[in-house]
């Protein structure tokens, strides 16, 4: 029995006459080839695929969602999602949809004193999202940097309590060319002091001293940030999380601020 036999649910008319925002589907990891900076990063994606749904249809076509990504190597850029989301939609029969891609995104950073390579990971979704035939690109980068009390360093006859932070930050993306790494760079100068994947000796004394110099608070960094992304070229508006995993509490210290985009 091939398919053209069989009933065609999703396809039946509902007559309940609801709407759906976003149906697809998530949790599908996928191959994928990412371009930044003229370069071309081999990762692999976390993909949710949604469309809008109108009252009066039963369900989606789910199955090409998967179609979609098979079709070839995935291959995106900041500036290919709105493509990569209009054809989703086309596909689909839709008139919305959005296309959430989360992936590690590794960068190569030399130690700052031995200049060993290393590479080191940052986490990146890519949102595409079509809305009344307008496209939108949207980004969050979750990124990991040291910070050093300010507080622990005044009052302690020596040493300060230091931790790892991960800085959130999330975006309108207004100028298709920016460059993530840039962007990266900018937001993780911001912390006490930035990681690497490989340090030897000369290395570690170096950021132990940079984060002794470089003394923050959650607060601080969140505002430091702010004042980084202020006026940045190419993204409109912002929301940053910074979460300080306190390595003198089984909690984290937590601060956001919210700048909406015009
Ligand atoms: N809409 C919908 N589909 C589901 C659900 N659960 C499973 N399916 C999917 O139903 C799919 C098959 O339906 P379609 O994608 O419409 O397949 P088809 O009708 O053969 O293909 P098209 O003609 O392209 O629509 C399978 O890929 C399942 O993943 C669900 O809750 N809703």
């Amino acid at each position: 029995m091939n398919s053209h036999d069989m009933p065609d649910v999703q396809s039946s008319h509902d007559a309940r006459d609801i709407a759906i925002d976003q149906v697809g589907i998530k949790a599908i990891r996928h191959p994928m080839t990412f371009l930044d900076d003229g370069r071309e990063h081999a990762t692999v994606a976390e993909c949710q695929l949604t469309v809008g749904l109108p009252a009066d249809k039963k369900g989606t076509h789910m199955s090409r969602f998967v179609a979609l990504l098979n079709e070839g190597p995935l291959i995106l850029s900041i500036a290919g999602l709105s493509d990569w989301t209009r054809a989703m939609i086309e596909r689909l029969e839709a008139q919305s949809g959005e296309a959430h891609f989360t992936f590690p995104y590794f960068v190569a950073k030399d130690a700052p004193v031995s200049g060993q390579g290393a590479m080191m990971d940052y986490d990146v979704t890519l949102i595409g999202r079509v809305e009344h035939g307008r496209p939108h690109i949207g980004l969050k980068l979750v990124i990991p940097v040291t910070s050093l009390c300010p507080c622990s360093k005044e009052i302690s006859a020596y040493g300060a309590h230091n931790q790892r932070s991960h800085i959130t930050v999330e975006t309108e993306v207004s100028d298709p060319a920016l460059s993530l790494r840039e962007l990266i760079a900018a937001v993780e100068a911001e912390g006490s002091c930035p990681l690497w994947g490989l340090l030897k000796r000369p290395d570690e004394k170096w950021i132990t001293e940079y984060a002794f110099d470089n003394p923050k608070f959650v607060e601080d960094m969140v505002r430091d940030v702010a004042n980084a992304l202020e006026g940045y070229p190419g993204i409109n508006g912002f929301s940053i999380g910074v979460e300080n995993f306190e390595s003198i509490h089984n909690h984290s210290a937590w601060a956001v601020i919210h700048r909406p985009g015009r």
